[in-house]
């Protein structure tokens, strides 16, 4: 990476701003997967015992500019300290006096956590004001938010214009691991692309074809392909204005010499529940009124296998509707596929990582990126907007 990372700077006795992405899911008020947490704990370990003041600011949910009581940071604060074994302070404001004055009165290797930052309207307006305030809390900017760093906020971008800006240790590590995979990968590279919407995954394919041996397509997606070749879908997902584009990305793969997989067999369903009633057909035989929640056996053959003969896979997006357990078979054995290869597995983060987790595969795989939106966006070759105000090396 070309960019400054916090290694690369002294730290020792400065009060450092370090944007993290606490964003993570909350049920009545407790922490359901503190993954982004723990991720994030090499970053402020280290600044600790290098003797820094360490200032900690993410955002939480999307309260649009308001105070939001259950999209406080407190709970992320209380598990922060139990995860660093030492006391985090929590102040109930991100800027201003009482804040400063917090910072002011804290000891070197001291961490303190600011209430969410999209509590205030300039935030997500990237107001350079608010950047400034953010600025004024601290000597250093230490972005470790690789989750929100296609966001060019206040917080992620607009302060890196007043700070000497450098990356944490998370953000560089995902910044190397997706870099090589992408940029200089192993081969044979397999692109497994799931999920419900084509809008949402065109460009993913699009850049993930022109790089990858092999594309797999799976999930909600698979319909939109097979209506485009003239097969009849039932109820099953499918994006209409995009027939055009999906039956372009089947000639692209032919031009382009890629293996471009789409499933041979389905499950469908009568309904959209664990109730329903199911079968298996071919990808002719969708019957009227039914819809296509699964990929069916012997696509998972299939996809396995091509998984187990590849040196890399990337995988974004699940199979079927993995959350209902009568439609997890295909995302379960396309895991346990990457659970298995030799291949270096990076699952894109989302929904998959959240798949990989449920059926305990998790600490199989090589790299789960703790980005959502944002690996999607560096897996469509975009320049993250976080990443690019930072200081170059
Ligand atoms: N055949 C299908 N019909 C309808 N929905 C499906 C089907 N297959 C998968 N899904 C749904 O797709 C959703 C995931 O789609 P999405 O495109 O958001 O995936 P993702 O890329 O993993 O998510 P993220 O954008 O958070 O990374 C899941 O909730 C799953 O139930
Ligand atoms: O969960 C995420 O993907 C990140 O925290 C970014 O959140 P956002 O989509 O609300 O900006």
């Amino acid at each position: 990476m070309n960019k400054k990372s916090v290694r690369d700077v002294e730290v020792k006795g400065k009060a450092v701003f370090v944007r993290v992405d606490f964003n993570v899911p909350l049920e009545n008020g407790k922490i359901t997967d503190d993954t982004r947490i723990r991720e994030t704990l090499p970053t402020i370990k280290y600044l600790v015992e290098q003797g820094a003041k360490v200032i900690l600011a993410s955002h939480m949910g999307r309260p649009k500019g308001e105070v939001v009581e259950e999209l406080r940071l407190t709970p992320a604060s209380e598990r922060l300290s139990e995860l660093l074994g030492q006391p985090v302070a929590k102040a109930d404001e991100a800027v201003g006096e009482a804040v400063k004055s917090k910072i002011q009165s804290m000891q070197a290797g001291e961490v303190l956590v600011l209430e969410n930052v999209r509590f205030y309207p300039g935030e997500e307006k990237n107001d350079p004001e608010l950047a400034k305030q953010f600025a004024e809390l601290a000597d250093l900017f230490v972005n470790d938010a690789f989750g929100a760093a296609h966001r060019a906020h206040a917080s992620t971008e607009g302060i890196a214009h007043h700070l000497p800006a450098v990356s944490g240790l998370l953000m560089e590590k995902e910044l190397s691991v997706l870099g090589k995979a992408l940029s200089n990968p192993d081969r044979p590279f397999t692109a497994i692309v799931g999920g419900s919407k084509v809008k949402d995954k065109i460009d993913v394919i699009n850049h993930l074809l022109t790089l990858a041996d092999n594309i797999i397509i799976g999930g909600g997606l698979t319909y939109t392909f097979l209506k485009a070749q003239g097969h009849e879908i039932g109820l099953s997902l499918c994006d209409d204005s995009k027939l055009d584009t999906a039956l372009g990305f089947l000639e692209k793969a032919k031009e382009l010499g890629k293996n471009f997989y789409l499933p041979v067999d389905i499950v469908v369903a009568d309904d959209f529940s664990a109730s329903a009633n199911t079968q298996i057909v071919g990808i002719d035989g969708i019957p009227a009124g039914w819809e296509g929640v699964d990929i069916g056996p012997k696509t998972r053959e299939l996809y396995a296998d091509v998984i187990k003969n590849s040196k890399l896979v990337v995988w974004n997006g699940p199979m079927g509707v993995f959350e209902i357990e009568p439609f997890s078979n295909g995302t379960r054995q396309v895991a346990q596929a990457c659970a298995e290869t030799e291949a270096y597995t990076v699952i894109g983060g989302g929904d998959s990582a959240a798949a990989a987790e449920k059926f305990q595969l998790a600490d199989r795989m090589d790299h789960i990126s703790t980005g959502g939106g944002a690996s999607l966006e560096f897996m469509e070759g975009k320049a993250l907007p976080g990443v690019v105000a930072l200081n170059d090396k």
